[in-house]
C-alpha cells in the first residue's frame, strides 16, 4: 500500500548516532511510504483521531522553523561538557508554533524489533514505526532530552490529509534558547540523563553573563526571590 509522496527534497538529512524511542500514535511524511495491506486498518484507526495542522508559509520549502539552528548543546553535570547537537532558536517564537515535522521511513513492528536503527520513533496505536535514517541537515530529530524543562512536544496532526509526527512549541522560546523535548519513556538506563542547557553560556566578562546564569539555573532564580 503506498500511504503518500511528498518531494525528495523535503527530507531532511538525518543524523545516525542516536535513537529516539517515543510512544506516540503517529507517523511521518516520507516519499514513498509502503506497508503491509493487513496494516491499513490500524493506519486508518489512527487517522481518525488526529487535528489538522495549518501549515505555516515555510513547510512549502522545508521541514523546520527557519529561526532554528544546529548546534552543540552543553550540558550542567560537572563531568560532562555537552550532549552532542542540538536545536537552538535564531529569534524569539510563541507558544503554540509548528517547529518542524519529523520525517522518515515506515518501519514495521517485524523490522524496528530485527534490524534496531538509529532515531526510531514508534506508534503505540498501530506498532509502526519512524526511522529518521541517516545523514546530516537539520530537523526536530536532533532535539535533546529533558524530563521536566521542556519548552516543546510531540503532536498528533493531519496534515493535507498526511498523518504526520510534529514538533510544536508549548512556551516562548527565546532567541537563543535551545529546544528541550521529553522523548515520552524510559529511554536512558539509570544515570545517563544529563540535565541540558537552556542557553549557550556567555564569558564571565560579559555584561548579560549574570542574567543568563539565572535564566540557564532557573532554580537560583526562585531562591533570589
Ligand atoms: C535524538 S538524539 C539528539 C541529537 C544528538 N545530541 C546528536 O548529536 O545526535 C538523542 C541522543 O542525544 C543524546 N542526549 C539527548 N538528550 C540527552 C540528555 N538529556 N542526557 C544525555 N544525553 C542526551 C544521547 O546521546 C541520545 O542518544
Amino acid at each position: 500500500m503506498i500511504l503518500r509522496r511528498i518531494p525528495q527534497a523535503k527530507i531532511p538529512s538525518l543524523n545516525p548516532l542516536c535513537i529516539l524511542r517515543h510512544c506516540i500514535r503517529i507517523w511521518s511524511p516520507r516519499s514513498t511510504q509502503t506497508l503491509p495491506r493487513s496494516r491499513s486498518g490500524e493506519l486508518k484507526e489512527a487517522e481518525k483521531d488526529l487535528t489538522p495542522l495549518e501549515p505555516p508559509s515555510w513547510l512549502s520549502t522545508r521541514l523546520t522553523h527557519p529561526s532554528i539552528a544546529v548546534e552543540v548543546q552543553p550540558c550542567l553535570a560537572p563531568d560532562h561538557t555537552d550532549v552532542g547537537r542540538g536545536l537552538i532558536a535564531t529569534a524569539a517564537i510563541e507558544p503554540g508554533k509548528l517547529l518542524g515535522i519529523y520525517a522518515g521511513r515506515i518501519v514495521s513492528d517485524e523490522d524496528y524489533h530485527a534490524n534496531n536503527s538509529n532515531m526510531v520513533i514508534s506508534f503505540d496505536a498501530s506498532n509502526l514505526h519512524v526511522d529518521a535514517g541517516e545523514g546530516e541537515g537539520i530537523g526536530v530529530h536532533l532535539i535533546n532530552h529533558s524530563e521536566s524543562d521542556t519548552n516543546c512536544q510531540f503532536t498528533n496532526r493531519l496534515l493535507k490529509d498526511l498523518p504526520v509526527l510534529a514538533v510544536e512549541s508549548t512556551n516562548v522560546i527565546q532567541a537563543e534558547e535551545f529546544l528541550r523535548i521529553s522523548y515520552g519513556e524510559i529511554f536512558f538506563d539509570a544515570g545517563e540523563v544529563l540535565t541540558i542547557a537552556r542557553f549557550p553560556s556567555l564569558p564571565i566578562s560579559h555584561p548579560n553573563y549574570l542574567t543568563r546564569f539565572l535564566e540557564q539555573y532557573p532554580a537560583l532564580k526562585k531562591r533570589k526571590k
